[in-house]
């Protein structure tokens, strides 16, 4: 697994902003866009293309041209719906896959209560968006789902992971001859006991679609 935290002051100042309790559900949900599109950046970079011919206004010139199949955007719910449109703004021809996955919240085990996953995943590569990694039990689970659908590139994109949870999906996915790229915008200390990511920036899914203030 590689993991890539980016470092970019517009970055760690829209996830500040995201992280104070003051922050409103539609600035969070603004914030949280704006955050996806800087990583998908990021994240995108080795995205698979071919190389192309075309014609500009002044002569011939070799381009490229995202390849076929197209990746697959999978976003987690529900919380991973908020970073969709981030990510569908640079790759606006992807399909897009759904999985719904909840952590309970006393043994923090997750399941899955909803696939609209293709079958057949086969060549294609997958960007995974959930704003948490917290204890990684979530995205592991994920991960080893799309790679036995035949994904063969994965890279997920947080907002913020735990070490805990980053360690965790090394030693369940690790084994798997798939490349694996996490991408977030930062690693916070530590997880507090009810699995919460420390500093954090409390429930994503609530801040982002649940309890008005
Ligand atoms: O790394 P883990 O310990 O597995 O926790 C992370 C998961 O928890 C949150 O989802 P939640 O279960 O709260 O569902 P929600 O998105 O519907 O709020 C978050 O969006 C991740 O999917
Ligand atoms: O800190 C956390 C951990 C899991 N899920 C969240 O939304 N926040
Ligand atoms: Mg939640």
């Amino acid at each position: 697994m590689r993991l890539l935290a980016v470092d970019h002051p517009l970055i760690a100042h829209k996830l500040s902003a995201l992280r104070d309790k003051h922050t409103n559900s539609p600035t969070f949900r603004r914030l949280t866009d704006e955050l996806v599109t800087l990583l998908a950046y990021e994240a995108t970079r080795d995205a698979r293309v071919d190389e192309i011919e075309l014609e500009t206004p002044v002569g011939p010139a070799h381009g490229v041209k995202l390849s076929s199949p197209k990746p697959i955007v999978v976003p987690i719910l529900r919380a991973g719906l908020g970073m969709l449109d981030g990510m569908t703004r640079l790759l606006p021809t992807a399909e897009v896959g759904f999985l719904g996955m909840i952590r309970d919240e006393q043994t923090l085990q997750a399941t899955t209560y909803a696939d609209r996953v293709p079958d057949d995943l086969t060549g294609r590569q997958c960007y995974v968006l959930d704003p948490m990694l917290a204890t990684g039990g979530t995205l592991a689970a994920a991960v080893r789902y799309l790679i036995e659908r035949g994904a063969d590139h994965i890279t997920a994109v947080c907002l913020l992971a735990a070490p805990e949870g980053l360690r965790r999906v090394e030693n369940e996915t690790g084994h798997l001859d798939v490349p694996f790229t996490v991408v977030t915008a930062a690693v916070d200390e530590r997880l507090n006991d009810k699995g919460y990511i420390v500093p954090g920036l409390g429930d994503a899914g609530d801040r982002l679609y649940g309890l008005a203030d």
